[in-house]
């Protein structure tokens, strides 16, 4: 047995020039700001994000207010951290955390009318609307004539880059248009042997983010369902705004909408999708754990359970793998399997690398990628597919 997960160390925003510390210092400040002009929050709720940004900026968190429903989950789970600065907290701890503060600021749980009100729902729409999705979808038309396996390896590859659609980074305008085709690890051969040459069952694929991401995941879910490589489909997204995109049951329905009303082939998918949630065959799951600032290996057993019982377990996008992994400081060479051995079934990550964990890469591999100088373990420009049976 290799490394334990308690040896290896978290990845924490402390490091100078990490891209964690990054994420604190730069990006956090800019989303609140951002957030605040978004929409017209009354008085009250601009005060609490600036209240917000001023801890951001000086580092320093602070405790939910002590009505908050989930004020005591919160208090068991980081206890330590409290009061500290985000930068010396796990980063995955700290940046969920952050999610749940702006929650709070905003009064998306408060009594009164910023209740349930998304506050990215204006950069989701403008992103659903955008023209590149009608180019998008219209590439199904394309890719509904390929041959069987091109046509899986064209689905599989668009859901698995939709993942660069990620609001967080455009936050930032991190995300160059021009895109390596290299994958850093692709076990594209074992997903598909998992779907083909086992009886089909129930595949849970743990979706990232709305939009242009859950646009060609739905296209690859409808045709797990047309080619009955799974007798059902249970989709997880996340029970309340996460990470500025991650994807709602609301932006599932906006995403659906847009399919259905789109021409050709991807109208008729949609169509299929719709009926498909009508009869079961695909069901929306928001799993609370969704949104905890912990590790898969530390999941509840009512979500162990799911993920025991179904025939395989997709996860999207590098906060899913950073939670699949556990965000450490890794070897790159650490194998996939030895990481996911909790892992209660067969899964298979997609993820695009936005983030500096990594495991199951050669040493070579990424010492190469170290020696070209781009900051490719963040900028996600190269991706993986990992996965064990
Ligand atoms: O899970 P996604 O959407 O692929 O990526 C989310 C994410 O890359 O955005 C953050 C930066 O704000 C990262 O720390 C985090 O992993």
């Amino acid at each position: 047995m290799g490394q334990q997960r308690g040896e290896v160390p978290p990845i924490r925003g402390n490091v100078p020039g990490s891209y964690a510390e990054g994420v604190f210092r730069d990006r956090h400040p800019v989303l609140v700001r951002q957030v605040r002009d978004a929409l017209p929050y009354s008085p009250d709720r601009l005060q609490a994000l600036d209240r917000l940004l001023e801890e951001a900026i000086a580092d320093k968190m602070q405790p939910l207010d002590a009505s908050a429903h989930d004020f005591r989950t919160w208090l068991s789970w980081g206890r330590p951290y409290l009061r500290g600065r985000w930068t010396d907290a796990p980063f995955l701890w700290a940046e969920s955390y952050f999610y749940r503060r702006l929650l709070e600021a905003t009064g998306y749980f408060d009594d009164g009318p910023w209740r349930g009100v998304d506050p990215f729902e204006p950069f989701k729409r403008a992103e659903l609307a955008g023209s590149v999705v009608d180019e998008e979808l219209a590439s199904l038309d394309a890719v509904a004539g390929l041959p069987g396996p091109e046509k899986e390896t064209a689905l599989l590859l668009a859901s698995l880059w939709g993942n660069r659609a990620d609001l967080t980074f455009q936050v930032m305008g991190e995300l160059g248009e021009e895109k390596s085709a290299d994958l850093v690890a692709d076990d594209s051969a074992l997903l598909w042997s998992l779907l083909h040459d086992r009886p089909p069952g129930t595949v849970c694929f743990v979706a990232d983010n709305a939009g242009r991401e859950l646009l060609p995941d739905l296209a690859l879910i409808d045709h797990l369902l047309t080619r009955r490589l799974a007798t059902e489909i249970v989709l997880h997204v996340k029970p309340q705004p996460y990470f500025v995109s991650d994807a709602t049951p609301a932006d599932v329905l906006a995403a659906l909408d847009r399919m259905t009303a789109a021409p050709g082939q991807a109208g008729k998918a949609g169509a299929r999708l719709r009926q498909a949630l009508r009869s079961g065959r695909l069901t929306l799951r928001t799993h609370p754990f969704a949104c905890a600032p912990l590790p898969y290996a530390d999941m509840p057993d009512s979500l162990r359970d799911e993920f025991a019982s179904a025939a395989l377990t997709v996860t999207k996008g590098d906060l899913n793998y950073r939670r699949l992994v556990g965000d450490r400081m890794w070897p790159t060479d650490t194998p996939f399997s030895e990481v996911t051995a909790y892992f209660p079934g067969p899964v298979v990550a997609l993820r695009t690398l936005k983030s500096e964990v990594l495991v199951g890469v050669d040493a070579r591999t990424s010492a190469a990628l170290d020696a070209t100088g781009d900051a490719w373990r963040t900028t996600g420009t190269r991706a993986l597919i990992q996965g064990r049976a």
